[in-house]
């Protein structure tokens, strides 16, 4: 059996296919119905990095950033413990030796990116040798056969990959690489490698799962990507029947469809999915519904477009106009607010920074649509800055006032919706707003458990969090008795 008849016999067993799909190239379909909370498919990278942090102590294994130790050979890989240094000593053992003997100035050319390539070429060696086990769908064959769009590059980047090449080549030069493979394995790796997040969606490394690089991108997908440590999962987040393409978001999705357009150029593909081909009336809302004005009338929900001579800006639900003059000036005094906001922030002045930003959200209050992504993200400084001061009355006003706006912005599955309705359980609870807070857990539960299912470490601290703030309540009840 060829490597591809192998890898579609071992989709097969997980209800899945690989399929030619019109205008896509390859894609992954389903050969049976999905629920959602379903794992359709779950994959160690083939080969993965964790960021680059300010302290550069991330494990490589696990990618945990608490109590890493450098390997004292290399001093560049960092472990957590002896049990994640054993996992990766295979790959690790040929890694250190040719990054110690590496000088200084060269250590500080390592990338994530340059790391990210010198650990998949050596478990290509590795794997070559059979030092390392292939698998159905764990082998090289599947990266040779990724996308890499390298006829589409342009000559800059072209000459970047070429130069990136001939430092791996610096960096393992007994393997005698082939640099215009490994050039266009950087390629590859700009479109198709993930970035690796924990359970909250921070980031924590980047990796490449080459099956699950099979699955094609849509504005509105189907299912989500998670991450285990650095195991990825693929999850249904709505039912799926037999026969239909799996489709996750390469993007954040929170944004119009110019941005995440835009968003979309290093993939070289224009997005056809249903939100990106909506019809011209439905365009001009979500834009203006997203990153324009409000209706003077703060009861009317209305979005507004411009008039022809763009004086003024109508609302499309009571008619009522608002100045260009008007807008304009509050707009100026909110890049100015937002200026000064934002230096006492990164000089450190938490409360001088969140007085600040709290006038800007009034200003924004008066001039953007109240689902604006510049009011919410505000909001969420505020949130986050009044967390830092332990300020939680007015950190829970902040992440309650971001939810409407997450309810509109993200399908009713979206894992950051239910992050967020997690947030204000933590505040909640915190506060003793016991009800509330079960309430808010209740509905995070019901989101998280179907994108991120129910057995991680993050995942049994909120279903713990969840079934305390249950028996509380219950309590509360009973003793009201
Ligand atoms: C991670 S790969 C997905 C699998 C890819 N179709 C293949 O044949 O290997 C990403 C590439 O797939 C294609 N792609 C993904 N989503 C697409 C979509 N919605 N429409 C068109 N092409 C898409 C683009 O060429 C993109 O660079």
């Amino acid at each position: 059996m060829g490597w591809m008849e192998e890898l579609q016999s071992a989709l097969a067993a997980r209800g899945l296919a690989v399929a030619s799909i019109p205008g896509k190239g390859r894609g992954l379909i389903t050969t049976c119905d999905f629920a959602p909370g379903d794992v359709i498919i779950f994959q160690e990278p083939y080969a993965s990095t964790p960021n680059k942090t300010s302290s550069g102590s991330s494990c490589d294994s696990c990618l945990a950033s608490n109590d890493s130790r450098k390997c004292s050979a290399c001093q560049v890989a960092w472990y957590c413990g002896t049990a994640c240094q054993k996992s990766e000593w295979k790959i690790h053992q040929s890694e250190c030796r040719a990054l110690a003997a590496l000088n200084e100035d060269r250590k500080k050319m390592l990338t994530s990116t340059i790391r990210l390539m010198v650990r998949l070429i050596l478990r290509k060696q590795l794997q070559s040798e059979q030092v390392i086990p292939t698998s159905a769908m764990d082998n090289y064959d599947l990266v040779a056969t990724l996308e890499s769009h390298i006829s589409e590059i342009d000559e800059k980047q072209l000459v970047l990959y070429a130069q990136m090449a001939n430092l791996v080549n610096l960096v393992l030069p007994s393997l005698m690489i082939d640099l215009k493979e490994t050039a266009h394995n950087f390629s590859k790796l700009s479109c198709n490698a993930h970035t690796i997040c924990d359970g909250e969606l921070r980031p924590l490394g980047t990796g490449l799962y080459p099956v699950i690089s099979i699955i094609n991108h849509s504005c509105v997908p189907n299912s989500v990507l998670v991450f285990e440590n650095r195991v990825a999962f693929v999850r249904a987040m709505e039912p799926i029947a037999k026969g239909t393409e799996i489709l996750i978001s390469y993007i954040e999705t929170a944004a119009t469809t110019e941005t995440r357009q835009k968003d979309l150029k290093q993939y070289f593909f224009v997005c056809t999915c249903s939100r990106c081909t909506k019809n011209p009336y439905e365009e001009l809302e979500e834009t203006a519904t997203l990153e324009g004005y409000g209706c003077k009338d703060k009861k009317c929900s209305g979005f507004l477009i411009p008039d022809s001579g763009k004086q003024s800006f109508t609302c499309q639900q009571c008619g009522l106009s608002r100045d260009q003059q008007e807008i304009k000036k509050i707009a100026c005094e909110i890049a100015q607010v937002l200026g000064k906001a934002s230096n006492c922030l990164s000089s450190g002045h938490l409360s001088e920074g969140s007085t600040m930003y709290k006038i800007v959200e009034q200003l924004q209050l008066k001039l953007c649509h109240q689902y604006s992504l510049s009011l919410l993200q505000t909001r969420e400084t505020l949130m986050k800055v009044l967390m830092e001061l332990k300020d939680w009355k007015g950190a829970l006003t902040y992440c309650r006032l971001t939810i409407p706006t997450y309810r509109r912005i993200y399908p009713a599955t979206h894992p950051m919706l239910g992050l967020q309705y997690y947030a204000c359980g933590k505040l909640e609870w915190l506060l003793e707003f016991t009800e509330d807070a079960l309430k808010s857990f209740i509905k995070a539960a019901d989101i998280l458990r179907i994108t991120h299912g129910t057995r991680t470490p993050f995942m049994k601290e909120l279903l713990h969090k969840l079934e305390e703030a249950h028996a509380e309540v219950s309590y509360k009840l009973s003793a009201s008795d």
